[in-house]
């Protein structure tokens, strides 16, 4: 299978502080792909990088077997949605014109909007749960709520490749479910390339085929989560104690938070 995107001996440094080094990771067309790791391990910047919102300081990263920085700027909105960690809420647009906003690489040379764009733009909002905040300013919203506006945006965007970060962070356990549900849909039934930034791994050891474990800039793990999310990796990169047993629901990992007072010796 092609890879959607491929990273060689990809490196990134901010004022000289690398904080990505020596990384090579394939993300194969069509899968689930997950990204974790600690606070400040290079996971954003990882994917700014797909995103080409960095520029490439440092190896070859290409896009649908292309290099990233051959892509036009149009071009390359058509093959890559991002959607950001955290979205401005100072941001003086309805939710409509938002996810609107998802079209502009499709339209023609004037941006007009024709019925089918209009079409699509409403299914992304009943797809994200936010069809009936479709006349709500994006700062009358919650945070939660403002999430799923961008996350409906992507989708509007029809991409090849969508790359979230943190995408469940500001959700309830209904909402996480229905994003992470609507990814694996996306995935399975028009092929769409999902890489995620998560810190919840029992989401990823249930969504995810394969997994990245970053720490430090570098991979700790890669896999699929059975195979990365084995606790002594885990607690070696996170530095805490943890538990992994298996799921109830099915062959997956479960990962639990161990509460100081059960590591205290009486
Ligand atoms: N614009 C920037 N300028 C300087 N340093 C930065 C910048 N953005 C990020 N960093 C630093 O680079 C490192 C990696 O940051 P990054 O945001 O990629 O981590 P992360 O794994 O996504 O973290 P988190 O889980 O906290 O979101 C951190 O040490 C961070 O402080």
């Amino acid at each position: 299978m092609a890879d959607a995107i491929a990273l060689e001996r990809l490196g990134h440094a901010y004022e000289g502080r690398a904080v990505l080094q020596d990384l090579s990771v394939q993300v194969p067309c069509g899968r689930f792909f997950v990204i974790i790791g600690p606070n400040g391990s290079g996971k954003t910047t990882l994917l700014k990088l797909m995103a080409h919102l960095l520029p490439l300081q440092k190896g070859h990263l290409t896009v649908m077997g292309r290099a990233v920085g051959r892509f036009g700027a149009r071009q390359l909105a058509r093959t890559i949605a991002y959607v950001p960690q955290s979205v401005p809420a100072t941001f003086a647009f309805t939710v409509f014109q938002v996810v609107m906003m998802g079209r502009a690489p499709h339209l023609g040379m004037l941006g007009i909007e024709g019925a089918k764009d209009l079409d699509l733009g409403r299914q992304a909002m009943q797809l994200a749960g936010v069809a009936d905040l479709a006349e709500r300013r994006l700062d009358q919203l919650s945070g939660g709520e403002r999430q799923r506006v961008f996350i409906a945006r992507a989708i509007c965007q029809q991409p090849a490749i969508m790359l979230l970060d943190e995408p469940t962070a500001a959700l309830d356990p209904a909402h996480q479910v229905r994003v992470m549900d609507l990814m694996e849909r996306l995935k399975t039934e028009q092929g769409i390339t999902v890489v995620m930034v998560s810190h919840d791994l029992n989401l990823a050891a249930m969504y995810a085929d394969l997994v990245l474990l970053l720490h430090k800039g570098h991979t700790a793990g890669l896999g699929p989560p059975g195979k990365v999310l084995d606790y002594a990796i885990l607690e070696e990169v996170y530095g805490c104690p943890l538990v992994v047993d298996k799921s109830p629901l099915g062959d997956y990992p479960r990962v639990h938070l161990v509460p100081g007072r059960y590591m205290r010796t009486p």
